[in-house]
């Protein structure tokens, strides 16, 4: 390389991959000064090709052809509250839903006043004759096993499957504004005085084996929203354990997270801390990317 060389593409190149590895411009320039270049005509090339290409990058970000066709870029739509203008409350449809705390990264929401005491206990007593020791699937063998990680009893509902989760499940779409059919059936969790669901993650880890067909069935977990159904007397929070979050459990209340990538990087790791004193119950809805069938 010499000064009196044309900014050939392969140069270019050079310096925009420089630049997209994370090497500081100060070395990118050092490095063009060791090869010969004069150092005036280095600054200079390298702005120019910089420049180009954050702008050629703006362009393509603008470009709604270009974001479809990128469905894992960062910039994903995810299920997110209308929070813009700071609203103390949500209008739901059929209910005010109240703003109680918001967080920006890992993305939390606390929310009360999501279902009436009358339908937590509708909910309850739906699930309580289904109740079974919660199983995760073994990603090893694809078979089933307890979870000593998670000492709750557990059951799904169908979608819609009564009128107290059909209305709950319209309210979710209308507060995250995520499409009902996006949802996973209700997950109901009922943890005695002792037991808790130890720090994990809710996304499918996409290095284990069993993620691909799993991800078959609606895409990744985006979010979480996990509903209070009883006041357990002491202990049974919701930790958030990157943050030193721990959210109260209130019969009607829930808290929403959300995670825009299967990535620790999220701090969306949470558990339910153990029951000290009194019984916990919940329902969780996962929102998935895509339809769930
Ligand atoms: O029990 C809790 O508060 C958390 C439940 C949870 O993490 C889950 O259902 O995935
Ligand atoms: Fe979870």
């Amino acid at each position: 390389m010499t000064a009196s060389q044309p900014l050939t593409p392969e140069l270019r190149a050079w310096i925009i991959e420089q630049a997209s590895a994370g090497v500081s411009a100060d070395r990118v320039f050092k490095a063009m000064c060791d090869a010969g270049w004069n150092a005036d005509v280095a600054e200079s090339a390298m702005e120019s090709v910089l420049t180009e290409h954050l702008a050629q990058l703006q362009a393509s970000k603008e470009s709604p052809v270009v974001a479809a066709s990128q469905p894992a870029a960062p910039s994903r739509p995810l299920p997110e509250p209308s929070l813009g203008q700071s609203p103390s409350t949500i209008d739901v449809g059929d209910r005010e839903v109240s703003v109680l705390l918001a967080l920006q990264h890992p993305r939390v929401v606390v929310f009360g006043n999501l279902l009436s005491d009358e339908e937590c206990d509708a909910i309850i007593a739906a699930a309580e004759p289904r109740m079974q020791r919660s199983l995760t699937v073994e990603t090893q063998t694809g078979g089933e096993e307890v979870n000593a990680d998670r000492t709750s009893d557990g059951m799904f509902f169908q979608r819609e499957e009564t009128p107290a989760v059909a209305a709950l499940e319209r309210r979710i779409a209308k507060l995250v504004n995520w499409p009902e059919n996006h949802g996973e059936g209700l997950q109901v969790l009922h943890y005695r005085p002792g037991a808790e669901y130890k720090p994990h993650y809710d996304y499918f880890d996409p290095t284990q084996p069993g993620t691909p067909t799993i991800l078959k069935r609606g895409g990744q977990r985006l979010a979480t929203l996990v509903i209070y159904l009883n006041n357990p007397q002491a202990g049974g929070g919701t930790s958030f354990p990157d943050v030193g979050l721990e959210v109260a459990p209130r019969r009607g209340n829930a808290v929403f997270f959300s995670y825009s990538a299967p990535d620790p990087a999220t701090k969306s790791l949470h558990g339910g801390s153990p029951v000290i004193a009194g019984e916990k119950w919940i329902a969780t809805k996962w929102l998935r990317e895509g339809e769930f069938k």
